[in-house]
């Protein structure tokens, strides 16, 4: 037996979705967007300077086959990017009509979403008025702020106060199919947050709203900051997913980050959470070392696009990438004979894109393990499946192992 790690980097996306017309940021298409590529040009260009310089390195990424992928994705060869690859590579394309985290990674783990999922439309009154009174019932308020599309450290700015002052909840959504809460931790409460956020969830849910997101914050006005206990209550997956495929054959299944929400907690044995990335890494490192024969372990690294790809911040973005990958690369060195590191993302989040939200692009699907392999354009099921391979599962949905061929 073996081992597997299926590691999302939070859209790390390479461009070239077949279907990027269809999806818009500022009411612009995303067709050219490209999250890798145009950080790899800025930096190459020197309009990436802050806190790092020069051309992006990523030399354990590209070392499988990261640079490669964005060209075959795009068409783009990335500046200092694209050695000849050694690992497995290739690019992957989403069915699913979202272009959000759970889509991506229920996608990425096996099962696509048959649904539509229900948005927000972006007027003043964002929400229908029984939704605002049923929240504001279960909220125990007179009535709720925001209602409205709104990037979430702009809305807590402009009404923290107001929040403060009226305990009145902060509800904003975005182009994501999502209903936000955000409400100061001290003067609302965290554990009021935490218990509103999962008593409308079901309600939410039964819309095809696929998350509620509590968004906690501390400080005064003028200087309000987001804390680490964000929770996402999201909509159950529609179908067994890899995580329940291996849990359910009595392996070991680690979800390191957000990915227990992700998944509704279905399907996990441990949960592994942390303040930041760097806490994350800390348990991706240690699972290296730890984790037992056929078990998986599935981490999401969310700060690529929470910190910097909707807050538009290229620099920011290209040191997060270099911080990675040096990570990476102790990560990759701690690895048995036999064991399966597949690193992907599950959307795009182009920094140097127009508006805040997420870009519809392919992604790369980089592995380490099973030697030199060019597995071309594969489908996000196509992830799944090859690990369940590698692990000796059986799985269903869509998804065809890329490894059978040559296992
Ligand atoms: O602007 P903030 O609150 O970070 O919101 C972002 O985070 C949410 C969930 O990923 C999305 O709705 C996105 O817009
Ligand atoms: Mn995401
Ligand atoms: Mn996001």
């Amino acid at each position: 037996m073996t081992r597997a790690f299926l590691i999302v980097m939070d859209s790390v996306g390479i461009g070239g979705a077949p279907d990027a017309a269809s999806f818009f940021n500022d009411g612009e298409p995303d067709t050219g967007a490209n999250t890798v590529g145009h950080i790899a040009t800025e930096c190459a260009a020197g309009r990436a300077e802050a806190g790092r310089s020069g051309p992006l390195k990523v030399p354990h990424l590209d070392a499988l086959g990261l640079g490669a992928a964005v060209t075959l994705a795009s068409g783009l060869c990335p500046p200092g990017l694209g050695a000849p690859p050694r690992g497995l590579w290739g690019a992957a394309s989403e069915v699913s009509k979202g272009k959000d985290t759970p889509s991506g990674h229920w996608e990425l783990a096996g099962v696509p979403v048959p649904w539509d999922w229900h948005y927000f439309p972006e007027v003043e009154n964002s929400f229908p008025p029984d939704l605002v009174d049923f929240v504001a019932a279960q909220a125990g308020t007179a009535g709720i702020l925001g209602n409205c599309h709104a990037p979430g450290t702009a809305i807590i700015e402009r009404l923290g106060e107001e929040h403060m002052r009226s305990g009145w909840p902060i509800c904003y959504t975005s182009a994501d199919s999502v209903f936000q809460i955000a409400a100061h931790e001290e003067t609302f409460g965290l554990a009021r947050l935490l218990q509103l956020c999962r008593d409308i969830a079901p309600r939410l849910h039964a819309m095809k709203v696929g998350r509620v997101i509590a968004r906690p914050f501390v400080g005064r006005p003028g200087n309000f900051v987001r804390t680490p206990n964000r929770r996402d209550f999201a909509i159950e997956p529609p179908a067994p997913t890899l995580l329940d495929w291996a849990y359910d054959a009595g392996r070991t299944t680690h979800a390191i980050g957000k990915i227990g929400d992700i998944f509704s907690h279905r399907g996990i044995s441990a949960l592994h959470k942390g303040k930041n990335d760097a806490d994350l890494m800390g348990h991706l490192l240690r699972l290296a070392d730890e984790a037992g024969e056929g078990s998986l372990t599935f981490a999401n690294f969310v700060e690529f696009d929470s910190l910097y790809g909707h807050r538009r911040d290229v620099s920011g973005y290209a040191r997060a990438l270099e911080w990675f990958d040096a990570q990476a690369g102790r990560f990759l060195a701690r690895l048995r004979p036999g064991d399966l590191a597949i690193f992907t993302a599950d959307h795009g989040n182009d920094p140097s894109w127009h508006g805040t939200d997420h870009t519809r692009e392919r992604v790369p699907v980089l592995g380490h393990g099973v030697g030199l392999r060019s597995v071309g354009q594969v489908a996000y099921s196509d992830v799944g499946a090859s690990v369940a391979a590698h692990l000796g599962l059986r799985a269903s949905g869509p998804g065809h192992s890329f490894l059978q061929e040559q296992d």
